[in-house]
């Protein structure tokens, strides 16, 4: 740290705030070591000291600024006149510190200006620190209007988009081509993206069987209201979810109104035959286990939780606490294969397939995850996807029903996968369009539901159903 005094000279020098230099310890973390920084933020604001209002000052400044990356590298590059690239990263951070402190938090300016001049002076030094000065500067001296109309006039729609609503170019063109609009900037493609930068509300699942909407309701008073989608689910307008005393025996749980809705669609559509037997065949960490042990109480059927790794299986353990020992059964196994073990080859009536997933439905959820995501990815998450669906076939029964759910719009991992299981495997898909009549804008037009944040206030999740021929 420099022990020259800035040379402004309109003020001494003096300590950074510890709230400010917390978050962007966080943000330093998530870009050096990958770290999460839901994970990290707690444990970093401690060693800095921060705590109270301070505390909720730098979790708002570490996440909004995380959020809105991309919209801020667009003013910052605009403003530096140099790419990017050319930027020390500590010192990119702190300007994008800095920009959502100007353009999104309730800051005065001026504090929001010295407050990260400090931060940056000692972090790096003197010289660096004029530059963040010269750049915030530059962008508080534009309107906010102003920048907007600059981002949105460039002849790059996908760009302007991507650089608009703070995200990565080819989420953007995911997200186009799942809502079938045919120009990235359309009006409904920019409104999901911005959804994605307004954080989702903790919601609750009251567990069929064990509670309802309305008794937990009453139990959270003035902290809740139903919400959306699911007739299961919950807001909780305030306070902490693991005070909750439903949450803590394991009758109600965390978990999006979206993922309550598909299981609840799921397990609602008629099957002829015997409708005993349940499986999950991807069940870890459990909170789509938990509804479909109450529904399948309910109906006299049983759930058998499957899931690849060990320490899952325990977390679905934990989910089911509250449910009597006979209503499921837990087994630690590979979904692709399950078929080839003793008995469970055609043995289930029904069988949830929530696929590992590129996880494009829940950016909403975590700040910095739609940066960590890689394209790449998809080819083996598709092929993954594949194969277990293979793996569901094998183990459902004839007349059977496979409920094929992503947490993710994604054609690539939804109806295209579909669609191909349903010109390859003896699957037949069964229309959903009686199951939503409430909510017709969830059906797609080959007749699976794919909710939306900013349609539905849940996660983009899909489901379609499969009738094994
Ligand atoms: C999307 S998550 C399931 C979420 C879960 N249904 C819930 O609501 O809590 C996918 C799960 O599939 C598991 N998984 C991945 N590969 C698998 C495989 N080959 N067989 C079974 N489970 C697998 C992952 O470990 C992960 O727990």
């Amino acid at each position: 740290m420099s022990d020259k005094k800035y040379s402004s000279g309109y003020r001494a020098k003096r300590k950074a705030d510890s709230a400010r230099l917390a978050a962007l310890d966080v943000l330093a973390q998530v870009r050096e070591e990958d770290a999460y920084a839901n994970l990290v933020l707690a444990d970093t604001l401690r060693d800095y000291g921060v705590e109270g209002r301070d505390a909720a000052f730098a979790t708002e400044l570490t996440y909004g600024t995380l959020r809105m990356r991309g919209y801020y590298d667009a003013l910052i590059e605009r403003s530096a006149s140099r790419p990017l690239k050319e930027l020390d990263p500590l010192l990119l951070d702190v300007l994008r510190l800095g920009c959502h402190q100007l353009l999104n938090m309730r800051v005065p300016e001026h504090a929001a200006l010295a407050e990260t001049v400090d931060v940056a002076r000692q972090v790096t030094s003197d010289g660096p620190s004029k530059l963040v000065n010269a750049v915030l500067r530059t962008i508080q001296r534009t309107a906010p209007r102003e920048w907007e109309a600059l981002i949105k006039g460039q002849s790059d729609s996908r760009k302007a988009t991507a650089e608009i609503t703070s995200h990565p170019e080819w989420v953007v063109e995911a997200i186009r081509d799942a809502l079938g609009d045919s120009s990235f900037d359309a009006t409904e493609v920019v409104e999901a993206l911005s959804a994605n930068n307004i954080p989702a509300k903790v919601c609750l699942a009251a567990r069929p069987t064990l509670t309802t909407r309305a008794q937990l309701l009453r139990e959270l008073g003035d902290q809740g209201s139903a919400a959306q989608v699911a007739s299961t689910s919950v807001i909780m307008d305030a306070g902490d979810p693991g005070r909750v005393a439903a949450v803590k025996d394991g009758r109600a749980g965390v978990q999006d109104s979206g993922s309550q809705y598909v299981t609840e669609v799921f397990t609602s559509i008629p099957l002829t035959g015997s409708d005993r037997e349940w499986l999950d065949l991807c069940a870890g960490p459990g909170g789509k286990a938990a509804l479909l042990t109450g529904y399948a109480r309910s109906v006299g059927a049983r759930l058998t939780a499957n899931e690849l790794h060990k320490h899952r299986a325990r977390l679905v353990a934990q989910n089911l606490k509250a449910f009597s020992r006979e209503d499921y059964r837990i087994r630690v196994g590979d979904g692709r294969t399950m078929a080839e073990h003793d008995g469970e080859r055609g043995y289930y009536d029904r069988v949830l397939l929530d696929a590992p997933c590129s996880g494009l439905g829940a950016l909403r959820r975590r700040p910095e995850a739609r940066w960590r995501k890689d394209p790449r990815d998809l080819a083996e998450l598709n092929a993954l996807q594949w194969n277990l669906l293979r793996g569901a076939v094998d183990c459902v029964r004839t007349g059977g029903l496979i409920g094929y759910i992503t947490c993710s719009p994604h054609l690539s991992e939804t109806r295209d996968i579909v669609s191909q299981a349903v010109a390859e495997l003896p699957l037949e898909l069964v229309n959903l369009a009686p199951q939503v009549v409430d909510l017709p804008d969830a059906l797609t037009t080959d007749g699976c539901i794919q909710l939306w944040p900013h349609r539905h206030g849940s996660d983009a999740m899909f489901l379609a159903v499969l009738r094994k021929k």
